[in-house]
């Protein structure tokens, strides 16, 4: 039951204080922009040293031959996963997967999943902000269809959405649900949430959880706690 730890830090040397509570412990980790940005590809080498999968996030999105040509580079760093945004479309899509194949050059390539509606993103927000006049539900299940259709391994989306996908999309589709909240945090600027517990329930293939652990004032046992509900171990 893969648990995908966030590593939202401004820098290595936090990652690193953070790290440090988790000893020999090998993690899932995700590096998102915000690290990435800063200390670019070193910080995967140093990850991917100590043992770590690493789902590399930056939600590609732009005209398919730039994507291609990102993702033929993504690919050298030797990550586990990358994602896109599903709105690029299915040219932008199938164009990510040439690129990454190409870039690894016969070694296994990282799953391939793609973004289709923020979990910060509401139904309200879907037709009064962003003028998508379809339902919330019915938006990500077409953006899933056109991930699917380009070859990719799968989506990001949130638990809420997890039954209906496996059923239009197949089991074997991998979903990756962010917006995880143990019954007692804050949401924050999460809008779609399910503690791991419900997570587990809808049938969430990963989940990925960032503030209830980095924030936490122990994040080991936040962790420790976050993974025992996942894994049914805890309710
Ligand atoms: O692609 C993502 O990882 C992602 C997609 C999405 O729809 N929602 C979402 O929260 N994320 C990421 O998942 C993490 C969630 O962090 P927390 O809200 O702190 O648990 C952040 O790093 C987000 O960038």
């Amino acid at each position: 039951m893969p648990l995908i730890v966030a590593l939202d830090f401004p820098n290595k040397q936090e990652v690193e204080r953070f790290l440090y509570h988790f000893g020999e412990e090998r993690l899932y980790v995700k590096v998102g922009m915000e690290l990435f940005y800063k200390e670019g590809p070193s910080i995967i080498a140093d990850l991917k040293e100590k043992g770590h999968d690493v789902f590399l996030d930056l939600k590609l999105h732009d005209i398919p031959n730039t994507v291609k040509s990102a993702m033929r580079s993504l690919a050298d760093l030797g990550v586990d996963m990358v994602n896109v945004h599903a709105a690029g479309g299915i040219a932008m899509m199938k164009a990510a997967l040439e690129g990454l194949q190409e870039g690894t050059q016969g070694k296994k390539r990282p799953l391939c999943i793609a973004v289709t509606q923020l979990t910060s993103t509401s139904e309200e927000m879907m037709n009064r902000e962003l003028w998508i006049e379809k339902s919330l539900i019915d938006t990500v299940s077409h953006y899933a269809k056109l991930a699917k259709e380009s070859g990719l391994d799968g989506v990001v989306c949130s638990t809420l959405e997890v039954p209906m996908l496996k059923e239009h999309c197949g089991q074997d589709f991998v979903t990756v649900t962010p917006g995880i909240r143990m019954l007692s945090d804050d949401t924050q600027d999460q809008v779609r949430v399910a503690t791991p517990a419900r997570a587990r329930e809808l049938g969430s293939d990963y989940i990925v959880v960032g503030r209830s652990i980095t924030k936490a004032e122990y994040p080991y046992q936040a962790y420790q706690m976050v993974k025992q509900e996942w894994e049914g171990q805890r309710v």
